[in-house]
């Protein structure tokens, strides 16, 4: 049994940021668990026997997992990560730069992901485009970004998305990138999207027959764009593609606090009253255009493409060790 006070604080401060959403964003989240995942190999100060540095990992990861549920980003990525930690040799230091250089390779290709993800989804904004986003997405700020670049977007529309209100992040961003953008409240959405050309947006994760989980409000925009015809795209990595749900798990949905919602004296005054905060929801595949990943623009259709080409190897692993949850202390042998 590993004790949480072996693993550096360090790591255990990107734990926490990413629980306290300091740390937010799907693709973000991942790189930063990587990142840990990395600095606990760096920092590792037990014994040079490959198990019980197994066992260390194995706790970080966990550690790390049970932080948000709903990106599966976070478990991806710890995921990919983890293949270098339960790769055969006896070696130690062979093992812990294996660890190092899988870590370091993740972020780098995220990084790389989101700039491909860039070029091919700015193609598909038309001339003159309206563009509205939901949330923050680096992914979707990236697309939209490229697109006014090329002379192609006139205007975003950024929702607020209560209660974190992402979207001033989103809108601050545009600002900084030189995007002309309009702040409006999330219930301004279906009033206005008879301007709007195109809806971009990003994702958390994506499950395998193409349903699309991002933030909550999400589905709501899709819907009020389908009514409109206007199409909606979505600014995913690879990485988002839930192999969990091939074995037909569902993606678990993060509800908050309440006092994101209302204010604590607020609760108290009124103490029957319940109040609800899903972080996420479900938007269903005939909502959704194309889905731009770092490998191509694909139908949500092809989900299924993905997971098994990309991610066949979580798959596999998934499948060979019958896991309907994800906990890497109980994949460590001895
Ligand atoms: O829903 C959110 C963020 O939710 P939260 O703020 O609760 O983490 C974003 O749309 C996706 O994570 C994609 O973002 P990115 O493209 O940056 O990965």
């Amino acid at each position: 049994m590993v004790e949480l006070s072996t693993i550096p604080q360090e790591v255990l401060d990107i734990a926490e940021g990413i629980r306290s959403m300091r740390i937010r964003g799907a693709g973000k989240i991942a790189r930063s668990a990587a990142e840990a995942l990395r600095i606990a190999a760096e920092k590792y100060q037990g014994e040079r026997e490959p198990s019980v540095f197994r066992r260390y990992m194995a706790k970080v990861a966990d550690t790390l997992i049970e932080t948000r549920p709903t990106a599966v980003s976070l478990p991806n990525a710890v995921m990919y990560v983890m293949q270098a930690v339960f790769q055969q040799t006896s070696d130690f230091d062979e093992l812990k730069k294996g660890v190092i250089d899988a870590a370091n390779r993740f972020i780098e290709d995220s990084l790389n992901a989101v700039k491909r993800i860039a070029e091919f989804g700015s193609k598909r904004i038309r001339e003159n485009s309206v563009i509205l986003t939901h949330c923050h997405s680096t992914a979707a700020v990236s697309v939209i970004t490229e697109a006014y670049r090329q002379g192609r977007v006139v205007k975003v529309y950024s929702t607020e998305t209560r209660p974190f209100y992402q979207g001033r992040i989103t809108t601050r961003q545009l600002l900084e990138n030189g995007v002309p953008v309009v702040q409006i409240p999330d219930s301004a959405v279906r009033y206005i999207m008879h301007e709007v050309d195109q809806v971009v947006i990003g994702a958390d994760t994506i499950t395998s027959n193409g349903a699309v989980v991002n933030k909550i409000g999400t589905s709501q925009v899709a819907l009020a764009a389908h009514e409109a015809r206007v199409r909606v795209f979505v600014a995913a990595e690879t990485y988002k593609f839930s192999p969990m749900t091939v074995i037909g798990e569902l993606v678990p949905i993060e509800f908050r606090d309440p006092t994101e919602v209302v204010p604590q004296e607020w609760l108290e005054k009124h103490k029957n009253v319940r109040v609800l905060n899903p972080s996420f929801d479900v938007t269903p595949p005939e909502y959704v255009d194309a889905i731009i990943t770092e490998v191509g623009v694909i139908p949500p259709q092809a989900a299924i493409m993905i997971l098994t080409e990309r991610l066949g190897w979580a798959i596999d692993k998934i499948k060979q060790a019958g896991l309907t949850k994800l906990r890497f202390e109980d994949l460590v042998e001895d």
